[in-house]
């Protein structure tokens, strides 16, 4: 089964499909760069799919599809919701599913029912969740349950809250010591890779160079073992985007430019034409 790259629903109906496994991300390790994406509907999961090993279903679709200030107030049941149409829409990739704020960090039975469900109502290869040493309890938890783990260290979004925004981490090199020991301990609890946001990038080569388990950097270091971005970042689509996004396409003057010549060709009557009638 091949799917092509604009089949709009490559795994529908198909029965089982071979993905990217786990132990193959593991590998990955100091080899050719992993590259991930984010996507959060069928279309845009079908347009990565080809392309890229891990499709990161993240909670950052509470900003760029919901219009909310931060991701604070994505609920599981969104990220299942996006999950669902993100697995009809892939065949190959490995889907990774974030856990929003206040769905895992009560407690590892906690996080281990809530992950479950998404697992079980999506299909998806795997969850992310944000903390380094003191999530390392649970990583364990779940990934000695089945359930495989990404994990998250540096700028963490869902604690923006108390680390005062969206701040760069490892500015000051006192704070190495802890960042290094979060990557450790994740890596130590199971997860078979960690993404690595918004931190400097002697740091982040630092991580890389002492866990065992492929690095994803965001904002990091491209000595990382892959790099992910948000897809509607990279597309131009977004408004003001992160200094660590580079904009591979312009999409959104491109939309602003095609809704524009509708509107006008609707007001001329232009639109519909002879082609797009009955008669
Ligand atoms: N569209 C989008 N792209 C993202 O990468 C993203 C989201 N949304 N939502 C969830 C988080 C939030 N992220 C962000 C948002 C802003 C900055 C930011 O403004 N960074 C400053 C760094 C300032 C400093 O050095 O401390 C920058 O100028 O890049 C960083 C990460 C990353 N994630
Ligand atoms: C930016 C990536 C790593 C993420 O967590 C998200 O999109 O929510
Ligand atoms: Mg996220």
């Amino acid at each position: 089964m091949s799917a092509r790259p604009t089949d709009p629903m490559p795994n529908a109906g198909q029965g089982p499909v071979r993905r990217i496994t786990v132990p193959q991300i593991a590998a990955a390790k100091g080899k050719t760069p992993l590259v991930a994406l984010t996507a959060y509907s069928a279309p845009m999961a079908a347009l990565v799919d080809p392309h890229a090993e891990v499709i990161l279903v993240g909670d950052s679709l509470g900003m760029v599809v919901h219009g909310l200030p931060s991701t604070i107030g994505v609920t599981l049941d969104m990220m299942i919701l996006h999950g669902q149409a993100v697995m009809r829409g892939s065949a190959r990739a490995m889907v990774v599913i974030d856990m929003p704020f206040g769905s895992y960090e009560e407690s590892p039975e906690q996080a281990f029912r809530n992950a479950a469900r998404v697992m079980a109502e999506t299909g998806a290869g795997a969850v992310k969740l944000e903390g380094g040493a003191r999530m390392a309890p649970t990583i364990r938890f779940l990934t000695d349950r089945g359930i495989p783990v990404m994990a998250h260290i540096g700028l963490t979004p869902q604690s923006s809250n108390t680390m005062g925004g969206f701040k760069t981490q490892g500015r000051d090199q006192a704070t190495w010591p802890a960042h290094l020991a979060d990557a450790s301990a994740v890596a130590d609890a199971g997860a078979f890779a960690v993404v690595v946001e918004g931190v400097m990038e002697a740091l982040a080569d630092r991580i890389t160079d002492t866990v065992a388990i492929p690095t994803i950097g965001i904002g990091a270091s491209a000595r990382c073992d892959g790099q992910i971005l948000v897809l509607d970042d990279m597309l131009g689509l977004s408004g003001r985007v992160p200094r660590f996004v580079q904009k591979f396409g312009d999409l959104g003057p491109r939309a602003d430019q095609a809704i524009a010549d509708y509107a006008d060709a609707v007001r001329t009557r232009s639109f519909p034409a002879p082609a797009n009638l009955y008669r």
